[in-house]
């Protein structure tokens, strides 16, 4: 598997010390508030993971698996939810905590859909943003890493379901993708 990464872009050292970093400011931003710590199944999870052990103040965790509906034809707003939160977002201080910002699409709706449904404030937190390829307007509050327009594996990140389990975000060697 590590044979199909062209270049590794950020080691597991790198992710460990940004989700440090992005703990210590997120534990000030929040505390008190006991937010609702929101990972976007599937990716997220692994960054989820470890933004939570550093997030030093009371809060609660929740999952959500959405799929947005591809292309232009969608206005934001529409999300499809494959499972939704187990808890009510009204009121609450959400953080949402994504893998990657790429078009915008996922997390222009899942926004409109938590404030849709009352939450008093939405955050994000995401491990890497790809603002070149935005279409849809999402600005993170917290970023990991900026990343080139470059298709991204590990880490969360997966190619047709593999890759997930990589513990560092490399770049797939081009070959992978010609060869399907
Ligand atoms: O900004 P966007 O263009 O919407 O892309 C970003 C989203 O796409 C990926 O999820 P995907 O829907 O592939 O599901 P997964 O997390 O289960 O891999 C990624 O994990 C983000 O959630
Ligand atoms: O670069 C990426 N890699 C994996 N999944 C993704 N989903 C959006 N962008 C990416
Ligand atoms: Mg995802």
């Amino acid at each position: 598997m590590n044979n199909d990464i062209k270049a590794v872009l950020y080691s597991k050292e790198q992710i460990d010390e940004v989700a440090r970093n992005l703990g210590e400011r997120i534990t000030k931003d929040f505390e008190g508030k006991n937010p609702l710590v929101i990972c976007v199944l599937k990716g997220a999870v692994l960054f989820m993971a470890d933004i939570v052990r550093q997030i030093d103040t009371y809060c609660e965790l929740d999952f959500m698996d959405v799929s947005s509906y591809g292309n232009n034809t969608v206005s934001s707003g529409e999300v499809k939810i494959i499972k939704d939160l187990d808890v009510s977002v009204k009121g609450r201080n959400v953080l949402i905590v994504e893998d990657i910002i790429d078009t915008g699409r996922t997390l222009a709706s899942l926004v409109e859909l938590l404030k849709g449904r009352d939450a008093a404030s939405v955050k994000i937190c995401t491990l890497l943003d790809k603002p070149d390829r935005r279409v849809k307007t999402v600005k993170p509050d917290y970023v990991g890493f900026e990343v080139p327009n470059e298709f991204v594996v590990g880490y969360g990140l997966d190619f047709q379901g593999h890759y997930r389990n990589l513990p560092y975000v490399g770049i797939l060697k081009p070959e992978i993708y010609e060869n399907i």
